[in-house]
């Protein structure tokens, strides 16, 4: 029998350090997260950054927590109930890091008597972070746990047109009313690095954006690539001029050069460049979060209006729209009917 996995990223138990600090300790130790050399990924998450991060996160949690818990986690599971609405198929829901685990997904799909299973990682854009990872870790756990299984996995879909329209319709309806001088999509950011190293090619990726427009097989694992086109894409649907819109990247660590620009120095440069009314999308994410709640919610809008902006408004992710629900449920039915996957 055939049956579906969603798998997002996870989050704390509870907004303590006490909580955060084991989840910060599996989220960072990942090899494709803090890509160094085991001993110094070691030095660096123990020995300086976890000193010192799981207080300072956990206060950050605290301002967006929900009475049900983690939104990022509250919000999946809302969305994987109304998945399963649509579809005779068991549908389960696996976060990468945290308690609610990509095995006891499986686990629970293996137990309805699924053998057969669409793997589905709710990034829209790949990255080795993000999206690489997922599909790693569902191949281990099943390699060990799960080796009569057989796993098919959704692609990134930054460009498919459903998933593009459904975005744009709920950022159309968002900005309803709202007089912008600017819009600006702030992504989740990576290291440079990780760009090159995701490159196959091993020469087209630049950093600085010359590769991105010009065609080539390395964008199927550019992340920097994907955001733009995502941009771009949406950009014509909503039939927004091109200068009024602009890309950002957000939540570095520091020590070392993540994507450009960054999403709270622009933040500082609107204002004095007279783009005072400023709505603000995440589409790296597809579920509210602390990145898109705290960040950009709360501290960008501090950040926008003490620069000197005026109006800000963060436009939510897709969380649990109908119209997103339905694309995901047409997704997930076609592969059950004829193996099928959305392009
Ligand atoms: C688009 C998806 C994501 C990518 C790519 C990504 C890369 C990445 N993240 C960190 C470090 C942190 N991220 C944190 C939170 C966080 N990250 C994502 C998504 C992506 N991360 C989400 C959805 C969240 C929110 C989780 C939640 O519970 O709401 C955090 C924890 C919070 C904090 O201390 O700031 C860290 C740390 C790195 C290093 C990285 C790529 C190298
Ligand atoms: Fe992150
Ligand atoms: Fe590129």
């Amino acid at each position: 029998m055939k049956g579906v996995l969603l798998v997002n990223l996870g989050s704390p138990d509870s907004p303590t350090p006490k909580d955060v600090k084991p989840y910060l300790d599996e989220f960072l130790m990942d090899e494709r997260v803090i890509d160094v050399p085991n001993w110094l990924r070691n030095i660096i998450v123990r020995g300086i950054i976890l000193r010192t991060r799981p207080k300072k996160s956990a206060e950050a949690y605290k301002k967006i927590w929900w009475e049900e818990g983690s939104p990022l986690v509250v919000i999946s599971e809302r969305f994987t109930d109304k998945v399963k609405e649509h579809t005779k198929m068991p549908v389960a829901l696996g976060m990468r890091y945290g308690s609610m685990t990509i095995k006891n997904g499986l686990q629970e799909l293996k137990d309805k008597g699924v053998d057969e299973v669409l793997l589905v990682p709710l990034y829209p854009q790949y990255a080795m972070s993000s999206f690489e990872t997922v599909v790693v870790k569902t191949m281990e756990e099943k390699e060990q746990h799960f080796p009569e299984m057989k796993i098919t996995t959704l692609q990134a879909f930054y460009k498919n047109e459903d998933y593009l329209k459904v975005l744009s319709n709920s950022i159309a309806k968002s900005l309803e009313g709202f007089n912008y001088d600017h819009i600006l999509f702030s992504y989740h950011g990576i290291p440079e690095r990780h760009i090159k190293k995701s490159d196959p090619t091993k020469f087209h990726c630049k950093i600085d954006g010359s590769c991105c427009a010009t065609n080539s097989v390395a964008h199927n694992t550019c992340y920097r690539h994907q955001c733009y086109e995502t941009t771009k894409r949406v950009t014509a649907l909503l039939g927004i001029p091109e200068d009024k819109i602009s890309v950002s990247f957000q939540s570095r660590l520091p020590n070392d050069p993540w994507l450009k620009p960054y999403t709270d120095f622009e933040f500082e440069r609107f204002p004095k460049e007279g783009k005072k009314n400023l709505a603000v999308i995440t589409p790296a994410f597809v579920a509210d979060c602390l990145e898109t709640l705290e960040e950009i919610a709360m501290e960008g809008k501090e950040q926008f209006t003490e620069a000197g902006g005026v109006e800000y408004k963060h436009i939510p992710c897709l969380n649990t729209d109908e119209n997103w629900v339905a694309v995901m449920a047409d997704w997930v039915n076609n592969w059950e009917k004829d193996g099928s996957l959305p392009s």
